[in-house]
């Protein structure tokens, strides 16, 4: 018998606001033995159970979820329990839907050990995340040095390079990865490709200045060779985009040509006057984790080395 503290229907459903929260069959925390399994849904679902068991946390039984929800929640486990660790006191959250699994993972390593932490966010989202989970905020003024950041991502290379910013956080996003001893990505199969610009068709997110930006785009077309790059537009409000630190963001593809070396394209952009950050993220990421469907998870290292943990179903 597990002490109470680990029982399963003992941890209590994360306290996030209502366009936060994870559906009541998404949350391990919600789950009591008595639940059907599929009460909640009517997609197809399919169970899919974590190949690792991290001492002193809660049993590795999950509810079940959509076979693309259950990826990212296995990724993000793994990498919070492979890489946030009692003595990390500061930890940078990014953003993106994988994050609130994340934030679930670490509430569950317990009220004593998050006392002592701090939580700097990348943006809105995990700001709110942070508040409503009942952890301690920060800002990267005051924690220029993190322990450990943990990021979604849009796409990963082989060697770890990334498309970041289809939430355009990505300026905010740079920052935490670079102030971070150890930068981890999180994401999903369909994220895990070979050379950047495979599957994430819109391309790279640039934050420009507002007043700046029709140069940027012209620049793009003319020059830097992204002919279909244009502004992101908002959708449930008339205009652009306007990112956390009230600026722009366009959004440019490249061909593969332009991907196979990302951190030239990136300094070439870079360079253009207005832009405030790119979103492709080159040689920051120490390690990334993909959930695949079949409850498996790869790991990739910036060493070029990859780790496939099996499904526990295997
Ligand atoms: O970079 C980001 C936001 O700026 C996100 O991490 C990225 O867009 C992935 O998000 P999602 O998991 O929702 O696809």
């Amino acid at each position: 018998m597990l002490p109470r503290s680990l029982q399963i229907n003992h941890f209590p459903r994360l306290l996030l606001p209502h366009r936060l929260q994870l559906p009541a069959h998404r949350s391990f925390a919600s789950r009591t033995t008595s639940m059907p399994l599929y009460s909640q849904s009517n997609v197809s679902e399919k169970v899919i159970r974590p190949s690792y068991s991290a001492e002193n946390l809660p049993p590795t039984f999950l509810v079940p979820l959509p076979a693309i929800e259950a990826s990212k929640r296995l990724a993000a486990y793994t990498a919070v329990d492979q890489h946030v660790r009692p003595e990390h006191k500061v930890i940078g959250i990014g953003s993106g839907s994988t994050v609130p699994y994340l934030v679930e993972r670490i509430v569950q390593q317990g009220k004593a050990v998050n006392k002592g932490r701090v939580f700097v966010p990348t943006g809105f989202q995990s700001k709110e995340l942070i508040v409503s989970s009942g952890l301690t905020l920060g800002d990267i003024d005051q924690y220029p040095t993190i322990d450990v950041t943990l990021d979604g991502a849009d796409e990963v290379d082989r060697l770890l390079n990334c498309i970041k910013g289809g939430g355009a956080c990505h300026l905010r996003e740079k920052v935490l990865a670079e102030a971070a001893k150890t930068f981890i990505l999180v994401a999903d199969y369909r994220k895990n490709v070979e050379f950047l610009g495979t599957n994430f068709e819109p391309g790279v997110p640039i934050e420009v200045v507002p007043f700046a930006y029709a140069k940027v785009l012209k620049n793009l077309h003319d020059v830097i060779g992204s002919p279909k790059a244009s502004l992101r537009m908002a959708v449930r409000k008339a205009g652009p985009v306007v990112t956390d630190n009230g600026n722009f963001v366009i959004d440019a593809p490249f061909d593969r040509e332009h991907m196979i070396e990302p951190f030239k394209t990136m300094a070439k952009i870079k360079m253009l006057t207005g832009v405030v950050e790119v979103g492709l993220f080159c040689h920051l990421a120490q390690v990334a984790y993909f959930g695949n469907e079949d409850g498996s998870v790869t790991i990739k290292k910036n060493d070029g080395s990859v780790e496939q943990l099996p499904s526990a179903n295997q």
